[in-house]
């Protein structure tokens, strides 16, 4: 069973790598929606694959470094695409939640990546 909590990050950033005049060259800010999947099967007693707030709590690290902060000044994130920020986020996150399945950012309304791993 997949279970998900969704986190948004309010944070700016800047494409270095994208052709002249693109738009995406300039400092922009965006609401990143962050989806946190895990897969594991409901314990018999808790009902639940993994509380809630246990999700939280593990991502919580993770968001603070995110959160209102220009993602181009962290380290392995020089190159902000929503696909770098997916592995990243896998990368911090894993460790912490082993049952860490998907992680899916939405960059805006219309864009984003999943990422499995
Ligand atoms: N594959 C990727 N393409 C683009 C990324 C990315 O991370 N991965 N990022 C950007 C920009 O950062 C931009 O902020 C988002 O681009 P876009 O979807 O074009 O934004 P719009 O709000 O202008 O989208 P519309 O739905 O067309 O209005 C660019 N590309
Ligand atoms: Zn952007």
């Amino acid at each position: 069973m997949d279970i998900f909590k969704i986190f948004t990050v309010e944070a700016a950033h800047r494409l270095p790598n994208v052709p002249p005049g693109h738009k995406c060259a300039r400092l922009h800010g965006h609401s990143f929606r962050i989806e946190i999947h895990l897969s594991g099967e409901p314990g018999a007693d808790t009902g639940w694959v993994m509380d809630f707030s246990d999700v939280k709590a593990a991502f919580q690290p993770t968001y603070d470094r995110l959160d209102h902060h220009y993602l181009n000044d962290i380290e392995g994130l020089e190159n902000p695409t929503s696909e770098r920020l997916a592995i990243w986020i896998w990368d911090q996150v894993k460790p912490v939640l082993p049952l860490l399945s998907e992680v899916v950012v939405h960059e805006t309304c219309t864009s984003g990546c999943r990422y499995r791993g």
